[in-house]
């Protein structure tokens, strides 16, 4: 195998045989990806160039003054010690990561270069996470790819057939979380490997993959090499395997320490093995390091400690001096390819909406979830929140001896299932309401039927009889809803009574107050009517933001979300489509909740049905817009949660969703207005309950801020997602 490399390498002399690494200043200025790119002139022979690339992240220094040349038709062996930073500039070849300074060209132009295929279908790439939908069969993951890509289900069919053979895969139809971990570094390869790529880019790819097969794709590699058009960069822990490339890079803290054909490294480091010629070039460029008094390697790196920047020429570094002066013709675009690039493609839409569908369909138990959650808590709120309190305990001291008994009568118009009356002596009704076993103490005198009488019809009666003649009530207040009950119902009794011992006369225990039928809503309208909008509003906004942020974050931690835009998908395709597929997931959601209040619960609703809907889409919209900027703004699904639920309790307070805007302190009120639910629920109160529609401004303000919000998150997490790059 080696004898058979080495002739290779011997019959690859030229351009890979003594690569020039750059020296003397570096450049200043960021990498152009704009109409002002570079271009290589010698872009025909070179897959990929970078030149003095730099990439930090914060203030670790990753890649450090970088340069790289993978000649075309070649497979480029990328080596080095684990965090050297290997995988961080195949991220910056591909596209995923921008460099802080520097050149890049992939095929010809920069990556992401409008009207570019890379990324896109040029580039096959498998990053070193496996980066596949578990849900997934292998026919699923083959054909998700194939349609980004373009080919026909034909080609697609046809591939698959090959992969499958060629890379020892169970049977497509084998779910991707029941593959083992070589099975499924296997079906990440064969995704890479799918539409016949002009460059591969494979990080680690033999990693977990046996002896046999691991010949077997350097063999496959070798062989589509051969036309001289494919090219292949890979990086691998497995230095040995690496002398079948035909050049290889050795790296360490963000440089080349090398770079050039195996046999050529080795014979320039008298060196048997690949590894050791390594360990020889890393030894010196520590000695190289202390000489001149830098920091420990592995550190981060200052541009004082470069080693290229302060290269001793007596180093045994392959390819010593700088590289051919290179002219940097500018890339142009017409306007045209810049729209098609900045345009959303209809046919990566629909394959990422195919993907979350058939990923929904593998997963009933979770999207039967899905759909009766916001269900499950609406008849929470409206089963729980509002009611009448029922069988409160109230003790009774009657000591009305008449025998007409006018307080029996009293509490006889009582409402037994609200008022559990019990009868006591006034000293066990007392210690009982003190020790807290009842909430009030109802007590009627020894005269209350005759004083009461006399109250009634006599004109002037001293204070004794008015005092004799009502009816006391002592109430335990540390619960406002059941003392607001209690007044209500002891009132409501009292008035029963006189209505039936007085009939037409009985005006003349009433108050000069009549309250007339309501101009909106009912006489009975109780506080579940008031809550029920602003919580249909706040469980769609949140149901769709810890969705959104969830699956978004852990798409980007699976490394999914990169081999997508790797494979051609845009940020804003990825956005639309999940868009998309939310809104036929919140449509059900919907659906389902206003049957239920509607109904079930029987919530009025005297407007227009539909523009009720719109509104609760429009704000769960809104929720997946600002899943989207939690999960652009953070990484780990552990704070994407706390996010979510960090901003649900303030918002849920201050949007007058469980209590009146109306009490909010002034300073806080302005706030309140501001958020995406206040105005919402005021508005779909007013549709629901006043029958309103558009043409009142209380109506379309509530939708103007819902769409002024939305424009607003959709926006901040697309520059949050460019910035972070
Ligand atoms: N997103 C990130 N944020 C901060 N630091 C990072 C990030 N990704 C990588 N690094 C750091 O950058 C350095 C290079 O990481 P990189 O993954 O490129 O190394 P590598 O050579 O591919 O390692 P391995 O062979 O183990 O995969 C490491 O020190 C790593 O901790």
């Amino acid at each position: 195998m080696a004898a058979e490399a080495a002739g290779r390498n011997d019959a690859t002399t030229g351009p890979a045989d003594c690569i020039a690494m750059q020296e003397g200043p570096m450049k200043e200025g960021n990498m152009k990806v704009d109409l002002e790119a570079p271009l290589s002139t010698a872009q025909d022979d070179f897959t990929i160039q970078c030149r003095d690339v730099c990439r930090s992240y914060g203030k670790l220094k990753v890649l450090s003054d970088l340069n790289l040349t993978v000649p075309q038709g070649h497979i480029y062996g990328l080596l080095g010690p684990s965090g050297c930073g290997k995988t961080t500039l195949l991220k910056c070849i591909v596209g995923t990561l921008k460099i802080s300074r520097g050149h890049i060209t992939v095929l010809g132009k920069p990556p992401a270069f409008p009207g570019h295929e890379v990324p896109g279908k040029m580039i096959g790439y498998m990053p070193q996470e496996l980066a596949l939908y578990n849900e997934f069969t292998i026919s699923d993951t083959l054909t998700f790819f194939g349609r980004i890509h373009g080919l026909t289900s034909k080609e697609t069919q046809a591939r698959m057939d090959f992969l499958i053979d060629f890379l020892h895969l169970p049977q497509k139809q084998s779910l991707v979380r029941n593959l083992s971990g070589g099975q499924r570094r296997r079906v990440s390869l064969g995704a890479a490997l799918l539409q016949n790529p002009e460059l591969l880019i494979l990080d680690e790819p033999t990693v977990g993959v046996d002896p046999v097969l691991r010949s077997k794709i350097w063999q496959h590699l070798v062989e589509i090499v051969k036309t001289g058009k494919v090219s292949v960069i890979i990086t691998t822990h497995y230095i040995e395997e690496a002398r079948q490339a035909h050049v290889v890079g050795l790296m360490r803290n963000g440089h080349l320490l090398a770079e050039g054909p195996p046999d050529a490294v080795m014979k320039q480091h008298s060196a048997a093995t690949l590894e050791h010629a390594f360990l020889q070039l890393c030894q010196s460029s520590d000695q190289n390091s202390i000489q001149r008094g830098s920091g420990p390697p592995g550190g981060p790196l200052e541009k004082s400690e470069s080693f290229e920047s302060g290269r001793d020429e007596s180093q045994p570094i392959l390819g010593i001096g700088p590289p051919p002066a290179e002219k940097h013709p500018k890339c142009s675009v017409d306007w045209r390819a810049r729209a098609r690039h900045v345009l959303p493609k209809g046919r990566n839409i629909a394959a990422l909406i195919v993907k979350t569908m058939v990923r929904m369909k593998r997963m009933p138990g979770s999207l039967c979830f899905q759909f009766l959650l916001p269900v499950i808590q609406i008849s929470l709120i409206c089963l729980c929140v509002g009611g009448e309190p029922k069988g409160i305990q109230v003790a009774v001291v009657n000591n009305d001896t008449s025998p007409s008994s006018f307080s029996n009568m009293v509490l006889s118009f009582l409402d037994n299932s609200s008022v559990h009356q019990v009868p006591l002596s006034h000293h066990e009704a007392f210690e009982g309401a003190y020790s807290g076993k009842y909430w009030g103490v109802i007590g009627f005198g020894k005269n209350f039927t005759s004083y009461l009488t006399k109250r009634i019809l006599q004109r002037q009666v001293p204070k004794e009889v008015v005092d004799g003649g009502s009816v006391h009530v002592w109430l335990d207040l540390t619960n406002q809803q059941i003392g607001l009950m209690l007044e209500k119902q002891i009132h409501q009794a009292f008035q029963a009574f006189v209505n039936h011992k007085m009939g037409s006369m009985a005006y003349l225990a009433d108050l000069p107050i009549k309250f007339e039928e309501p101009i909106y809503g009912s006489l009975n309208t109780d506080f579940t009517t008031f809550v029920t909008p602003g919580a249909v509003l706040s469980i769609s906004f949140y149901l769709a933001v810890g969705l959104t942020a969830l699956s978004f974050v852990l798409e980007r931690k699976e490394g999914l979300l990169d081999r997508c835009w790797v494979a051609g998908v845009s940020s804003m395709e990825t956005m639309l489509a999940h868009l998309f597929s939310q809104l036929f997931v919140i449509s059900v959601q919907i659906i389902l909740m206003l049957l239920f209040i509607l109904l079930v619960f029987k919530i009025p609703n005297e407007g227009s049905l539909a523009l009720v809907i719109v509104l609760i889409v429009l704000q769960g919209v809104s929720g997946i817009s600002f899943g989207l900027v939690i999960s652009a703004a953070i990484d780990d699904e552990q704070s994407a949660n706390q996010a979510a639920l960090g901003i649900f309790y303030p918002n849920l307070i201050l949007s007058g969703i469980i209590w009146p805007v109306e009490c909010i302190p002034y300073p806080l009120r302005y706030l309140s207005l501001a958020l995406p639910q206040t105005y919402a629920s005021e508005s779909l109160r007013c549709i629901m309950y006043r029958g309103w529609g558009l043409s009142e401004m209380m109506v379309w303000r509530g939708f103007i801020v819902t769409l002024g919000w939305n424009t607003f998150f959709l926006i901040l997490a697309t520059v949050i997602l460019k910035l972070r790059k």
